[in-house]
C-alpha cells in the first residue's frame, strides 16, 4: 500500500475551549488545507464566543517536552506562534525554536481577544519585540498589535506603511498588517511588506457580521499551510485572504457572541 507523504506543520499557542480561535482554529484550518498539524500548548483558556473566563499558563517543563516530543519524531516544514501569554513563555518558545529545526516561523503576535481579554501580558510585548520578531519569516499583527510593537499610532495608510517598515527593522523578514480593525471602511484591506521591499495589498469586501472570532488565527494558519505545501509567500497570502473571505461570508451560527468562522466552507464546492 502506498502511503501519502504530507507536509507537517506546527502551531505553538493557547487553546480555545470554544473551538473558534487559538490552537483549535489553527488545526481545523490546517486540516482543511490538507497538511498534517501538530501543536505545542502553552496555555489553556476557558473561553467561548462571549469571552475568556479563565487562563492557565503551562509550566516550562511541559512546554519543553512538547517541543522535544515533536522534534524527535516529526519533520516540521513550517511553524507558527499565536497566544503566548507572558514573558516566560515567549522566552521558552524562542529557546526551543532555536534548539530544533522547525522550519520558517510565522509569528501572529496575539495580544487581546475580540471580547477584550488580555492574552499577552503588557511586559511580554518587549520580549516579543526583541526576541521573537527577529526569528520571524512573517509577522501578522492586526492594527492594535502593530501599534504596540512598532510603538506608534496608526491612523491612516501611510502610518500602516511606516509601522511595517519598523517591524522589518526589528528583524521580521516579511510583514502582513491586517486591517480587520479599520471597521469604518467599506473594504477589508491588509498591507504586506516583503523582504525585498516590495509592497502588496490584500483587499476584499467588508462583511457586516459579529462572527469574526479567530479570523487572525485562521488566515495565518492558511498561510503556514500553503507555505508548507511549497507556495511562494505572495500566493500563500492570496490563498489566505480568499479562504478568510469565504469562511466569513458563508457564516455559521454558533454561540451567542463573536461567533466562529465556517472552516469547512470549501468542502461544499470550492470557489478558490
Ligand atoms: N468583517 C470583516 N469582513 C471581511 N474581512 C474581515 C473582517 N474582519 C476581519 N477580516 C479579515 O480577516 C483577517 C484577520 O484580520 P483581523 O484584523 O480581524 O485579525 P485579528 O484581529 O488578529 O483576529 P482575531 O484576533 O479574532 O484572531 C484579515 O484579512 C481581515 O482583513
Ligand atoms: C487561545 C486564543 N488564541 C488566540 C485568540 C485570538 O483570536 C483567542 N481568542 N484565543
Amino acid at each position: 500500500m502506498e502511503e501519502l507523504e504530507v507536509p507537517q506543520v506546527l502551531t505553538i499557542a493557547g487553546t480555545d475551549s470554544g473551538g473558534g480561535a487559538g490552537i483549535q482554529a489553527d488545526m481545523k484550518t490546517m486540516q482543511e488545507r490538507h497538511v498534517f498539524s501538530t501543536c505545542v500548548v502553552v496555555a489553556v483558556t476557558a473561553q467561548n464566543t462571549l469571552g475568556v473566563l479563565d487562563v492557565e499558563v503551562m509550566p516550562k517543563r511541559i512546554i519543553d517536552h512538547q517541543f522535544q516530543a515533536l522534534a524527535e519524531d516529526f519533520d516540521i516544514q513550517v511553524s507558527k506562534t499565536g497566544m503566548l501569554a507572558n514573558t516566560a513563555v515567549v522566552e521558552t518558545v524562542v529557546e526551543n525554536y532555536q534548539k530544533y529545526d522547525l522550519g520558517p516561523l510565522v509569528v501572529d503576535p496575539v495580544m487581546i481577544a475580540k471580547g477584550g481579554a488580555k492574552l499577552l501580558s503588557e511586559d511580554a510585548i518587549d520580549a516579543v519585540r526583541t526576541k521573537l520578531i527577529p526569528l520571524a519569516y512573517l509577522i501578522t499583527p492586526n492594527l492594535p498589535e502593530a501599534e504596540k510593537l512598532a510603538e506608534m499610532e496608526i491612523k491612516n495608510n501611510q502610518d500602516v506603511r511606516s509601522a511595517a517598515r519598523k517591524l522589518r527593522q526589528l528583524g521580521a523578514k516579511n510583514v502582513l498588517i491586517k486591517g480587520g480593525h479599520f471597521s469604518d471602511q467599506p473594504e477589508s484591506r491588509d498591507y504586506v511588506l516583503f523582504e525585498n521591499g516590495k509592497e502588496m495589498e490584500l483587499t476584499g469586501p467588508r462583511f457586516e457580521t459579529e462572527n469574526t472570532h479567530g479570523t487572525g488565527d485562521t488566515i495565518s494558519s492558511v498561510i503556514v499551510s500553503e507555505l508548507a505545501k511549497g507556495a511562494e509567500l505572495k500566493e500563500a497570502l492570496q490563498v489566505g485572504k480568499a479562504f478568510i473571505n469565504a469562511a466569513i461570508s458563508n457564516g455559521i451560527k454558533v454561540g451567542h457572541g463573536h461567533g466562529p468562522l465556517n472552516h469547512w466552507v470549501y468542502q461544499n464546492g470550492e470557489s478558490k
